[in-house]
């Protein structure tokens, strides 16, 4: 069965200009679907573009290029102020630091109900109240927090506001941009379970992105790896850790800190040094394998498809 595409991200560049003659090209030109119910890993180490990447698909930046499509409308079109409300509503993204995230003047009932507010969607005060409440127990917090303010909660809870803040306009796909980074490890866990939970409960999308590949794996369907503005690998995620074939890939998953036994042999960390590739032709994204994308060139393609067979 044909999946349904909730994104289409389409040869999106999103440059900067910093002076004259000085662009950072943030993202280059990628592209890639995200299907309905599914979580998508964008990955990669820091000033890579993923964060440029999240903000531009959500329209907080405008695009240098390319186009981002949401369930079939185009997100950087003309827009008149109530469609660009209504699209608002159903992406919604949330921040690595939930304390500069969350405004500490604001108590947590205001800040979960910002949302309710903006879209009109609480019919009276004590709706707006019940609505918050629950929530709230939806996140794993209690409806006493209502009251309370940011700076009285652990980093945990506090991601776990940020979380409420996002779900509390009904959105049908969430951009999580580093959300488990700034957490204790032993943290981390029950936010990434708290996301799968809550996928599960209301058929959530997410773009969720990570510095590292260690957390990925667990809750992503599909992992793009992003390299200085390019996409180079894309695959299952399954597929990714058991034959990555760009390099880059395989340098990220050597790098994973808790070694997995069942990725014993890349414990040894590899370095990833781009002057190894072949620079006869410039590198295009090509399908190797059905589903399994990398950015390469013809001859390199030609390396990988061996590989493969060989694996
Ligand atoms: N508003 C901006 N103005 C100018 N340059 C920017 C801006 N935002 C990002 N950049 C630059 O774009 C590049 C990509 O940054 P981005 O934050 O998207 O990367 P990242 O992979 O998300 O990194 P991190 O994990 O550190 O957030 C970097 O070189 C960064 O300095």
């Amino acid at each position: 069965m044909e999946q349904e595409k909730v994104l289409e991200v389409k040869n999106l560049q999103k440059h900067f200009k910093l002076g004259r003659s000085n662009i950072v090209k943030a993202v280059n030109d990628i592209s890639f679907d995200i299907y309905k119910g599914e979580t998508f890993g964008l990955v990669g180490e820091s000033g890579c573009g993923k964060s440029t990447t999240g903000r531009t698909i959500i329209r907080l930046h405008d695009a240098t290029g390319g186009q981002v499509v949401f369930n079939n409308e185009n997100v950087h079109g003309k827009k008149s102020k109530k469609d660009l409300l209504k699209l608002n509503r159903k992406m919604q993204m949330i921040f690595q630091d939930p304390s500069s995230s969350l405004n500490p003047k604001m108590t947590v009932m205001d800040i979960v109900a910002e949302g309710i507010d903006i879209h009109n969607l609480a019919k009276s005060e004590s709706d707006r109240k019940m609505r918050v409440e629950e929530l709230l127990e939806t996140v794993g917090l209690n409806r006493e927090h209502a009251t309370r303010f940011p700076h009285e909660f652990s980093g945990g809870q506090r991601q776990r506001i940020g979380i409420a803040r996002a779900l509390a306009v009904e959105p049908e796909f969430i951009i999580a941009d580093e959300p488990i980074s700034a957490l204790d490890v032993s943290i981390q866990a029950q936010v990434v379970n708290l996301l799968k939970k809550l996928q599960r409960d209301y058929g959530l999308t997410f773009l969720f992105i990570a510095h590292d590949l260690s957390m990925v794996k667990y809750i992503s369907d599909r992992i793009g790896v992003m390299y200085f503005g390019n996409m180079v690998e894309l695959a299952e995620s399954d597929e990714l850790y058991n034959n990555p074939l760009h390099p880059y890939t395989q340098s990220l998953l050597s790098a994973i800190p808790l070694p997995d036994p069942d990725y014993e042999r890349y414990r040894k960390r590899m370095a990833y040094d781009p002057a190894e590739h072949d620079t006869s032709e410039e590198p295009v994204f090509r399908e190797v394998k059905q589903d399994h994308w990398v950015r390469c060139t013809t001859k390199e393609f030609e390396q990988y498809k061996k590989q493969l067979e060989k694996n």
